[in-house]
C-alpha cells in the first residue's frame, strides 16, 4: 500500500472514526442546566415555536445548519458507489462548511428506487434544516429532483456539483482568459462530460459571456450533435450543429478544455492539437482528465488547473458552497438565485488579484503566490473568501427580495 493512501485511510480511521462530531453549546452539568435544557425547561421554546413557527431560529440550530444529502449515484468521479461509500465525501462537505464557514452540517445518505422517493424523503425532513446541499447525484435525475426540492421546501436548496462548480469554474476561467489574453465571447470551448456539473458550468459559463454554438460538449458517446437521437432535455440544449463526432475532432484549435468527467481522457496528443495559450481545466477528482505534470511536459504556454488540493489552481466548489450558504443563511435566503450565483462569481474571481495573506502562504506552503498563470483562483484557506463572497452574495439576495431578514449591521466587518 502506497504510504498516501496508507495516510489518508489513517485520517478517516484514527483516533476516532469519520472527520466530524457534535457540539454541545450550553451548559450540561447540573441539575438545574438538565431542568433548563431539557424537561421541564425545554417546554417553554416548544410552546413558542408552537405560537409562532419562526421562533424555531430564535431557539434551536435549524437557521446555521446545512444537510448534506447524496444517494451516492455520482460520487466525485468514481461513480455510483451507492450511499455507504459516499460517506466519507458527505462528512467531508460538512467539516468544509464548519471549518470555512462555521456552519454546522449533518451528512444524510439515502436509499432510495425512484427520484420521488428520494424527493419525498428529503421534503419530509427538510423543515429541520436551515439549507440542503446536495450532493454527488448523477445527472439528469439531479435535475428533476432539485428542481422538485426547490418548489416543496422553504429553504434554499443547491446542487453544489451543478452550481458550486459552475461558479467555481466560471470565476477561475474568467481570470484565466484574461490572463491568456483571450475573450470569453471567442473562446472555443471543449467540455468533456454532459451530466450535473458540465451543464451547469456551461450554462454559467454563457452567462457570463461564452457562445453556446463554441462550445462543443461530449459524453461516453462523443460529441453532442443535433442529429442524435439519444439526448435528454439537458444535453439538447448543447446540441451542436456540426459534423464533428470525437474529442479528436473537436479539440484542433479549441481555446478551453473542461473535463467534467472522469480520469485521464486527455491525451497530450490532443493537448498539443489546442489553440495557442489554451486553458485547460482538468476537474474529475480524484484523478483529471489529464495530470497537470504531463500536461506542462508537453505545453508551457498553457493555464491548467485540477479540482485538488496537491496542485495550483483548484478548481473545485470548496471555493463555493461554504460562503454561498452563509450568505444566505444570514439574510435567510428562500432560495439561492441566479443573481447571488452571480455575485459569488465575481466575488472569488476579484479575490485573487489581491495580495494573499500570509496565513494562507503558509498554509499552503508557498512563499509567493500573485495574480497569474499559477494562481488564477484563491486558496480555500482564505480568510476573505467567507466574508468577501457571503457580503456578495448576501447582499444580492436582499436587492433581489429573497431574503427574509435584511443585511445585519456591519456584516461581515468582524472578519
Ligand atoms: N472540481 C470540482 O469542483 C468538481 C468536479 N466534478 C467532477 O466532474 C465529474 C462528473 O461529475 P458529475 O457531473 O457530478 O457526474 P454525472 O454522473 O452527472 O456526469 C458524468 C458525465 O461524465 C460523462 N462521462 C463519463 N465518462 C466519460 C468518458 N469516458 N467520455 C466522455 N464523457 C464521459 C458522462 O457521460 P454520459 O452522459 O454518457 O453517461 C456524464 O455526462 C466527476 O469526475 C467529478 O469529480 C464534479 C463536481 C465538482
Ligand atoms: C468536488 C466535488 O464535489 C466532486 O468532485 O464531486
Ligand atoms: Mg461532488
Amino acid at each position: 500500500m502506497s504510504d498516501f493512501k496508507q495516510a489518508a485511510l489513517d485520517y478517516h480511521a484514527l483516533p476516532t472514526a469519520g472527520k466530524i462530531a457534535i457540539a454541545i453549546t450550553k451548559p450540561a452539568e447540573t441539575s438545574a442546566d438538565l431542568s433548563l435544557a431539557y424537561s421541564p425547561g425545554v417546554a417553554e421554546p416548544c410552546r413558542e415555536i408552537a405560537k409562532n413557527p419562526d421562533d424555531v431560529y430564535k431557539y434551536t440550530g435549524k437557521g446555521n445548519t446545512v444537510a448534506v444529502i447524496s444517494n451516492g449515484t455520482a460520487v466525485l468521479g468514481l461513480g455510483n458507489l451507492g450511499p455507504m461509500a459516499s460517506k466519507p465525501v458527505m462528512e467531508g462537505k460538512a467539516l468544509l462548511f464548519k471549518r470555512f464557514a462555521d456552519i454546522n452540517s449533518f451528512d444524510i445518505e439515502v436509499t432510495h428506487k425512484t427520484p420521488e422517493e428520494f424527493i419525498n424523503t428529503v421534503a419530509a425532513i427538510a423543515d429541520s434544516f436551515g439549507g440542503i446541499n446536495l450532493e454527488d447525484i448523477k445527472a439528469p435525475e439531479c435535475f428533476i429532483i432539485e428542481k422538485a426540492l426547490n418548489e416543496r421546501c422553504k429553504i434554499p436548496v443547491f446542487h453544489d456539483d451543478q452550481h458550486g462548480t459552475a461558479i467555481v469554474t466560471a470565476a477561475a476561467m474568467i481570470n484565466a482568459l484574461e490572463i491568456q489574453n483571450k475573450k470569453i465571447e471567442q473562446a472555443d470551448i471543449v467540455c468533456l462530460g454532459a451530466g450535473a456539473a458540465a451543464i451547469a458550468c456551461m450554462e454559467l459559463l454563457i452567462q457570463c459571456g461564452a457562445m453556446r454554438e463554441k462550445i462543443y460538449m461530449l459524453d461516453t458517446k462523443g460529441v453532442i450533435h443535433t442529429r442524435r437521437d439519444d439526448l435528454s432535455e439537458y444535453k439538447t440544449r448543447f446540441a451542436n450543429n456540426t459534423d464533428k463526432r470525437t474529442l479528436d475532432d473537436v479539440i484542433e484549435g479549441a481555446d478551453v478544455f473542461i473535463g467534467v468527467s472522469g480520469p485521464n481522457l486527455l491525451s497530450t496528443d490532443q493537448l498539443k492539437k489546442m489553440a495557442d495559450n489554451p486553458v485547460v481545466f482538468a476537474c474529475s477528482n480524484p484523478d483529471p482528465e489529464i495530470k497537470p505534470e504531463l500536461a506542462h511536459s508537453v505545453r508551457s504556454d498553457l493555464i491548467m488547473a485540477t479540482g485538488r488540493s496537491d496542485y495550483p489552481n483548484q478548481v473545485n466548489n470548496v471555493l463555493c458552497f461554504p460562503f454561498i450558504f452563509r450568505g444566505a443563511l444570514d439574510v435567510r435566503a428562500r432560495k439561492i438565485n441566479n443573481e447571488m450565483k452571480i455575485a459569488a462569481v465575481h466575488a472569488i474571481r476579484e479575490l485573487a488579484k489581491q495580495d494573499v495573506p500570509e496565513s494562507v502562504l503558509k498554509a499552503s506552503n508557498e512563499k509567493e503566490l500573485s495574480f497569474g498563470k499559477g494562481y488564477i483562483i484563491p486558496r480555500p484557506m482564505d480568510p476573505r473568501l467567507c466574508k468577501n463572497v457571503a457580503l456578495a452574495v448576501a447582499k444580492a439576495a436582499v436587492d433581489s427580495g429573497v431574503a427574509a431578514l435584511p443585511l445585519p449591521d456591519g456584516y461581515m466587518n468582524e472578519i
